[in-house]
């Protein structure tokens, strides 16, 4: 795969002194789907807006398919489409015109032809001659998407694409992004909805204070920094964990004394599992059942942030309490 996008060391501080970006660099390859998770004023939109040239950066370069977004601003542009979070666009005009127009605004000679594929592909095609203020809002979501391809990009940015959507509609998203990557468009995509990243992104970024804290895999992510938990059900309720058997594990005991609960690392080369349950044997501690479960994406992610969140207090000077 060749990189599409190149974010080199990026920053920027808005006029306000916010610093919205902290040396962020991001290589995107092309055909993938990748998701920037962060908690709110993390710095995504900001990145985003940058690299689609809306936003100045104070430092750093990005480009896009080799193209400067500030000295080659045209040709970087002409390759993005963006679909911001808010909707905002001319409510007496019908589905048609709105892409021809944003099309135009391109400076792109008239492509019905082209256009009619990509009503077709967001379902629009039967919406084309409806006003905007007809649509349902997923419908008006769709057409965002709509004019954001109206120029054939090649990398398309989602900035939260389906915030205070509804479950069907979200999934039905979801597909239309699918189709999007089969005809082979970059996506790069804001969530909350940690649902969202792990059902379709091929890399996940977690974004806090400004600063890139990682980029990787999907499934990597998962299984680098993903625990498990292993419950025990014991025949027997338990006052209290014998000393042997605690040792020195991560063991836990239910408020009933009816089950054992073990975290273990899923990268460790040995789980201690296997000589957890001997040593319950050898206790006389029978067994009932045993079950395990994997942390979603959403734990990974708020531990991810809350070990930033320490590392930044302890970075922090300590405040005079004179
Ligand atoms: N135009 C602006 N002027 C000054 N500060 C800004 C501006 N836009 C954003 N900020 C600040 O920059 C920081 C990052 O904001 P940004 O919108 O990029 O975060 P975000 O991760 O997209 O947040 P959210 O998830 O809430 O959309 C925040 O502290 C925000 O208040």
């Amino acid at each position: 795969m060749t990189a599409i996008i190149d974010v080199d060391h990026l920053s920027k501080t808005y006029d306000s002194g916010t610093k919205a970006l902290d040396d962020v660099s991001l290589t995107i390859e092309e055909g993938e789907i990748i998701a920037l998770l962060g908690p709110n004023g993390a710095g995504k939109t900001t990145l985003i807006s940058t690299i689609c040239g809306l936003v100045v950066p104070t430092g750093g370069t990005v480009r896009v398919g080799g193209h400067d977004i500030r000295t080659d601003w045209r040709a970087a542009r002409k390759m993005i489409g963006l679909v911001p979070q808010e909707i905002a666009i001319e409510l007496f005009e019908t589905v048609m015109n709105t892409v021809r127009f944003t099309r135009g605004l391109y400076g792109q000679r008239p492509d019905d032809a082209y256009l009619e594929q990509v009503l077709r592909s967001l379902t629009l095609w039967d919406k084309r001659d409806s006003l905007i203020k007809e649509l349902s809002g997923g419908m008006k979501r769709r057409v965002l998407i709509a004019k954001a391809l109206a120029h054939r990009p090649r990398v398309l940015f989602l900035d939260e694409p389906t915030a205070g959507v509804d479950v069907a509609l979200r999934r039905e998203m979801w597909q239309v992004v699918r189709r999007l990557r089969q005809e082979g468009v970059t996506i790069i995509l804001t969530t909350h909805y940690l649902e969202e990243a792990e059902e379709m992104a091929d890399r996940i970024g977690v974004i806090n204070h400004g600063q890139l804290l990682l980029v990787k895999p999907k499934a990597e992510l998962m299984g680098e920094f993903g625990k498990k938990r292993l419950t025990i059900e014991l025949y027997e309720p338990l006052d209290a964990i014998p000393p042997e058997i605690t040792a020195d594990r991560a063991l836990d005991l239910s408020e009933d004394g009816r089950s054992l609960g073990y975290d273990y690392d899923t990268r460790a080369e040995r789980t201690g599992i296997a000589r957890l349950l001997a040593d319950l044997s050898g206790a006389g501690i029978k067994v009932r059942d045993v079950s395990t479960k994997q942390s979603t994406l959403e734990e990974v992610f708020l531990d991810l942030v809350d070990e930033d969140e320490h590392a930044q207090e302890a970075s922090e000077p300590m405040e005079k309490t004179a």
